[in-house]
């Protein structure tokens, strides 16, 4: 990375025996879209908190541009924020509300004005301008406080679960909305969500967090098609896991067909040398076909559809219940509850996973 805009070290913060953060290192690139993702209580929040300045790290260090700032005030970290409960202020106009963090910043009133304006255009609500935040819908408050987040131009910007109160389709449109703002306007984004779709859909980078580590980053790609162990394939999308035993390679680029996990289930393996792997295998890379002696047999218990793809829950007799994902455009066979069929999958489907 060429030199980053913010970089987090060796940052620990401890809640009795709770390792909120627990040696976080990261740098966040210049004009970058970084997203923290974890489940509830895996350290998202702490990390954006300590990165905004509102809560104090036991110890570790923060730089802005090179600068340490590990020790200076939130309000000097000219940082953009759009925290929940950092609601708008409710005895303010929308106008008001976008202005304050300029007239904190003591600005001209001609550019307070001109800032305001642009910012409010900037989320197409320049014609609610005059209105209470009561008279806006949730969807609206939301822009407004992203509005009030970009009006003095923060060179980055902390954004804590901003949709997560939203209905569906007015956090699908606002994901577009914002990520096309973030192209426009070039500045680093900050954002914490548990929805992995959004993360998926909105992200450059993703940081996915466990217990206040860092469990894997990497762009949306490589993480869901390469997921480093069996935590991260399980909360990004679905996985069904097998172990096998092989002999010799273990890297996470192991070829391994359909034929060689029959061969390894239906021997005993307990004699054999070699080394048992857990593999990831995503349910849109299994295929399944009539029976057929390459691939491994199996009856399946259930099928639910869903317009665009069917998903099937098939049973093998010794590796259990698999998760087989099928568009409903393109099949050899029509799944249905009792039928024996095999499944299969290309040989670079699965991944090899890391035992942490
Ligand atoms: N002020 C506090 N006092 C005690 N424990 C805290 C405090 N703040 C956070 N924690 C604990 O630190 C851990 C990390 O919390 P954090 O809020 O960062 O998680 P999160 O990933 O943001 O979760 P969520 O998605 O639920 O918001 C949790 O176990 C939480 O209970």
């Amino acid at each position: 990375m060429a030199s980053p805009i913010l970089s987090i070290s060796d940052a620990v913060k401890t809640y009795g025996d709770t390792h909120a953060l627990n040696q976080v290192n990261l740098d966040v690139a210049e004009g970058e879209f970084l997203t923290l993702l974890g489940p509830s209580g895996s350290g998202k929040t702490t990390l954006l908190s300590a990165i905004a300045g509102f809560i104090k790290m036991d110890s570790g260090k923060l730089t802005l541009r090179a600068e340490d700032i590990t020790n200076r005030p939130p309000e000097h970290r000219d940082f953009g924020m759009v925290f929940q409960g950092y609601a708008l202020f409710p005895t303010m106009t929308v106008r008001e509300n976008v202005a304050f963090p300029l007239k904190v910043r003591k600005k001209p009133s001609s550019e307070i004005t001109k800032r305001v304006n642009e910012a409010l255009e900037m989320v197409q609500m320049g014609a609610f301008a005059d209105r209470m935040p009561s008279q806006l819908s949730g969807g609206q408050q939301q822009r407004i406080a992203l509005a009030r987040a970009m009006s003095f131009s923060p060179q980055v910007l902390l954004l804590d679960e901003p949709l997560s109160a939203l209905d569906k389709k007015l956090r699908a449109d606002l994901q577009w909305e914002l990520k096309a703002l973030h192209n426009q306007l070039g500045v680093t984004f900050i954002y914490v969500t548990h929805d992995q779709d959004e993360a998926l859909s909105m992200s450059d980078r993703i940081i996915i967090l466990k217990d206040g580590g860092i469990q894997q980053q990497g762009d949306p790609n490589t993480l869901y098609n390469r997921p480093r162990n069996k935590f991260v394939a399980d909360f990004l999308g679905k996985s069904n896991f097998i172990d096998v035993t092989v002999k010799g390679q273990t890297n996470s680029t192991l070829h391994c067909t359909a034929q060689d996990v029959a061969f390894d289930v239906e021997t005993d393996t307990t004699n054999t040398t070699g080394d048992t792997v857990k593999l990831a295998l995503r349910p849109e890379r299994l295929k399944l076909g009539a029976p057929n002696e390459e691939f491994l047999p199996a009856v399946v218990k259930q099928v639910s559809y869903l317009g665009e793809r069917c998903q099937v829950i098939v049973t093998h007799k010794t590796l259990g219940e698999m998760l087989v994902s099928c568009p409903t455009w393109k099949t050899d066979i029509t799944p249905v509850a009792g039928l024996t069929v095999s499944i299969g999958w290309e040989p670079d489907a699965p991944v090899v996973l890391a035992d942490n």
